[in-house]
């Protein structure tokens, strides 16, 4: 069965204080909606204060909204404490930016990634879960001993992966995991999230200043500008015609995305 992340007119305002005195609100989203399947990545793009972080926070239920619902196979989900929200931590996982510097260093590999199945209290064959994972991160299990001190920046990044995968969760909400790498780790990141959604058939949101990665990893694009959603729908029709001057802004900040979305891939 399919699994879906939906969110459905969120809207969130954080109070405006300027010195003592109270301003009006002023809204961080407002009437986002979004739906993320299994099987598919959706693409989130937007510049700086777009409400990229504030829509993750409450994807995560992390933050409440002031309007709209997140639900998970039609199950409302509301922050609340952890023993309620085990189930929906273990179905969504999250990546954060630069996850490779996420690793706690006095832990060897297979302490990381035992440590997931401990704080959701999963219950089960831990050995076998922690192999599934490593071996869907392509990485062997002779690094089940090391320290990430002991890895290389792209056996860390793939622990860190990893880490996300241990819980086996059908939607993964990755926020900027290949700004800051270098080229050919930022490709194999990308290779190996490809191979997630296509192989495995995990959903990904993947939200990402990069918009050549969006238009390599995601079949569907979300342009956010202002805490509205200004622009949507296959990454490649945004990209050839964008229509909002915040999306067209976006694509021609990189000379020949446009024409190259939808060709062979990098
Ligand atoms: N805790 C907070 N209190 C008050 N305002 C906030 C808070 N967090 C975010 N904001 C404001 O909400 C708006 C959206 O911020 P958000 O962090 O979600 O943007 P973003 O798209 O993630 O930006 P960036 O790419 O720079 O991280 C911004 O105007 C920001 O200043």
């Amino acid at each position: 069965m399919k699994a879906v992340l939906s969110a459905g007119n969120l809207g969130l305002s954080y109070p405006g204080r300027r010195l003592l005195k109270q301003r009006p609100a002023r809204p961080a989203l407002q009437d986002v909606s979004l739906r993320i399947a299994t099987g598919d990545s959706v693409g989130l793009v937007g510049g700086s204060g777009a409400g990229k972080s504030t829509l993750l926070r409450i994807l995560l239920a992390l933050e409440k909204p002031d309007a709209g619902t997140v639900t998970f196979n039609d199950t409302p989900v509301v922050p609340g404490p952890a023993s309620s929200l085990r189930w929906y931590r273990r179905a969504v996982q999250y990546i954060p930016q630069n996850p490779a510097a996420s690793l706690d260093p006095g832990m060897n590999v297979e302490r990381l990634l035992l440590e997931p199945l401990r704080q959701l209290r999963i219950n089960g064959d831990h050995r076998r879960m922690i192999l599934d994972a490593l071996q869907r991160v392509d990485l062997d299990r002779g690094l089940l001993a090391r320290r990430p001190s002991e890895l290389s920046g792209g056996q860390k990044q793939r622990v860190a992966i990893a880490r996300a995968l241990v819980p086996a969760p059908t939607i993964l909400l990755a926020d900027e995991p290949v700004s800051g790498l270098d080229l050919p780790l930022r490709n194999s990141v990308l290779a190996l999230l490809e191979q997630l959604v296509h192989r495995d058939g995990l959903g990904l949101l993947f939200v990402s200043h990069d918009l050549a990665a969006i238009a390599r990893l995601c079949s569907q694009t979300l342009v956010l500008s202002g805490g509205s959603i200004v622009e949507q729908g296959p990454t490649a029709a945004v990209y050839a015609n964008p229509q909002t001057r915040e999306a067209r802004e976006l694509v021609t900040s990189i000379p020949g995305l446009g024409r190259d979305v939808g060709q062979d891939k990098p």
